[in-house]
């Protein structure tokens, strides 16, 4: 068997605040694509959602970041790159899968030209991981990762919401990049893309993991229980609680997070 295809993950969203969920779905991601033997997990990546989003709740980019930076000191694969948030607009999320794919395409050390190494990396994308392909020469295997876009099945879910997606941009993160859908409850990933054309015509590019161990922490809920001023210990890393508690974010009440990590 030839070298599986390398891959890097990159999760996409607001991180606000970054959850041991959010930690776990690139645990649960590389587990499942290294099983399969075609690929190989290089890295991940979190890549929070600029300001410009104005989603409710979305403090600012410093703050997420940092609390990104905290929450990683227990990673040793999983990096943030805080190009999409430094930003003051919105990136929609194809464009900053292709972003990310021409940094990686153009530091990678592939001795041809970077038009050259593009054209076959999506020639790779599209029909080798479709089909299955393992590349069998070494000038096949000298090539950059594909980055891959993790998310939740919630996420994929909403590419049914009317107006929200693009419908280029659903093909082409499918069809060039590919998808990691980590279950969450109350979502069915398996029949939302049998009732997707595109999704099924490129099923063979994304990759469901359904996680046994569920868990629902959602940063939503977190904001929840810290402006309630209930404890957030086990369910974010106690950095992230400690900056939380630092810097009075998500309205604690005072005197609530008394201890380092937040425990009480
Ligand atoms: N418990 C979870 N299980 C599976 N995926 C999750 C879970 N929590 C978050 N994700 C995924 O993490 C990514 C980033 O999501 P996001 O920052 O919106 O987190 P969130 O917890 O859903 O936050 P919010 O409640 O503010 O929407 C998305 O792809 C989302 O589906
Ligand atoms: N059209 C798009 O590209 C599109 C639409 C909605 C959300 N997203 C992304 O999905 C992620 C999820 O964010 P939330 O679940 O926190 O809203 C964000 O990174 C956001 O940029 C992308
Ligand atoms: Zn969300």
């Amino acid at each position: 068997m030839g070298s599986p295809v390398k891959v890097i993950l990159l999760a996409c969203g607001s991180f606000s605040p970054i959850t041991n969920m959010h930690l776990r779905m690139f645990e649960l991601g590389r587990d499942a694509l290294n099983k399969t033997g075609r690929f190989q997990v290089v890295s991940g990546v979190i890549s929070p959602v600029s300001d410009g989003y104005g989603k409710k709740d979305l403090v600012p980019a410093k703050h997420r970041c940092e609390m990104v930076r905290a929450a990683l000191k227990t990673s040793d694969w999983v990096k943030l790159d805080p190009w999409e948030c430094t930003l003051s607009f919105w990136s929609p999320t194809a464009k900053v899968l292709r972003h990310y794919q021409e940094q990686y395409d153009s530091h990678s050390n592939c001795k041809t030209t970077p038009s050259k190494k593009r054209k076959k990396l999506s020639n790779r994308s599209v029909s080798d991981v479709q089909t299955n392909h393992i590349p069998s020469s070494d000038t096949e295997t000298d090539q950059s990762p594909v980055v891959k876009l993790l998310c939740g099945a919630d996420l994929l879910e909403s590419f049914a919401v009317p107006g929200l997606w693009a419908q280029e941009d659903i093909e082409y993160i499918v069809s060039t990049h590919g998808l990691v859908v980590i279950s969450r409850v109350g979502t069915d990933p398996h029949k939302f893309i049998y009732d997707s054309d595109v999704l099924t015509k490129y099923k063979e590019n994304i990759v469901v993991v359904t996680e046994w161990i569920s868990n629902e922490i959602s940063s939503t809920k977190i904001r929840t229980a810290l402006r309630r001023g209930e404890s957030v210990k086990y369910l974010l890393q106690d950095g992230v609680i400690d900056y939380i508690k630092q810097h009075q974010l998500y309205k604690i009440p005072d005197n609530t997070i008394s201890e380092p990590g937040g425990g009480h």
